[in-house]
């Protein structure tokens, strides 16, 4: 039987150490705050909104939701987000996607200020990433470095296989792990015979966002995986690994719910201290106790 990676619990150790952070950071008269833009009435949206706004709240962070109609337009938005970028309460803001039909998300991402980009996915961030120098680094994969490391799993030398290849998590998952001197391997829909790959991966992670589509016999016995996939199927929640099954293989696997989706959250509000510590010029080393 694979060891569950706890991600509720790894996100409230998380969030417990940022909590801490807000208090030293209080205690020299910055007080980190977070702006969520949230379009439209999408119900998974409006929960994963909601989630944010009451895990920033209890870090002691001050958060702010604006909430719109659907039918806002780009421009606005854009002015939006302008206005923001200069109200000093928001050392972060995060604009809540998918956007309606009539936005262009990267125009939209782009008016961000990237030092309060924190959901890391501005071009100047993008970049930072790539070329491995500081900046934000998006809350999904960042969270799975994070579980990685609080679990003493080394990736060094080892084959992870990346499934999916979106801006938002694989791509940068892939970055992060090569990073971390893992050799890596980025599998998409086009991919061929993607189970010779996933096969072969000491580390696997699935971000593709349909059910249940990896099979134990998939799986490498005795590697890890990672569900980053959140899926609806028949009112319940699921992830992207068929999970009964793989936990039979894997040495170590993430559960959905309480895996991956806690961290992110853990990593929005790390980020929001991290943007709010940068704009005040105060070290980590000044904050850490
Ligand atoms: N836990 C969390 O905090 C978060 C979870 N998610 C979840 O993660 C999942 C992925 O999200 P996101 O990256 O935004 O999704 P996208 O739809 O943007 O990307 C999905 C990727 O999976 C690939 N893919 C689709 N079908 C297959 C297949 N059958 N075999 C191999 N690859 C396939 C696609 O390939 P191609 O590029 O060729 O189309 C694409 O690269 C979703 O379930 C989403 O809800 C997302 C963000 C945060
Ligand atoms: N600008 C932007 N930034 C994002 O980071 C972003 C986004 N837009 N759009 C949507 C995706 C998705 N996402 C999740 C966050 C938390 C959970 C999460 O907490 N999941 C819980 C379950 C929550 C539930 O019950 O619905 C869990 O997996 O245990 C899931 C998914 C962030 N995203
Ligand atoms: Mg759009």
């Amino acid at each position: 039987m694979a060891q569950v990676i706890d991600g509720k619990k790894w996100s409230s150790v998380s969030r417990q150490e940022t909590a801490q952070t807000v208090e030293l950071l209080k205690a020299k008269g910055v007080k980190p705050g977070l702006v969520v833009i949230l379009l439209g009435e999408h119900p998974a949206s409006m929960s994963y909104v909601r989630g944010k706004d009451k895990a920033a709240t209890e870090a002691g962070i001050y958060s702010e939701v604006i909430h719109l109609p659907s039918s806002t337009t780009e421009t606005a938005l854009v002015q939006l987000i302008e206005r923001l970028n200069h109200d000093d309460r928001f050392h972060g803001i995060l604009v809540q996607l998918p956007l309606p039909e009539h936005i262009n998300e990267q125009s939209v991402i782009a008016a961000i200020a990237p030092h309060k980009d924190v959901d890391g996915f501005h071009p100047v961030n993008v970049g930072a990433l790539a070329l491995g120098i500081s900046g934000f680094v998006p809350c999904t994969p960042l969270g799975v470095m994070k579980l990685l490391e609080y679990e003493g799993i080394d990736v060094t030398g080892k084959h992870a296989v990346v499934i999916g290849r979106s801006n938002i998590v694989g791509k940068p998952m892939a970055q992060l792990l090569l990073s971390k001197s893992a050799t890596v391997t980025i599998c998409h829909s086009k991919t061929q015979n993607l189970s010779a790959f996933t096969r072969q991966a000491d580390l696997l992670v699935a971000a593709i966002g349909k059910p249940c589509v990896i099979k134990a016999d998939m799986i490498k016995p005795q590697s890890v995986v990672i569900d980053v996939g959140i899926n609806r199927l028949d009112g319940k929640l699921c992830g992207d690994v068929d999970y009964a099954s793989a936990s039979e293989v894997a040495q170590f696997i993430t559960p959905v719910p309480g895996g991956v989706g806690p961290m992110t959250i853990a990593m929005l509000l790390h980020n929001t201290v991290l943007a709010a510590q940068r704009m005040a010029g105060i070290t980590t080393s000044e904050v850490l106790p």
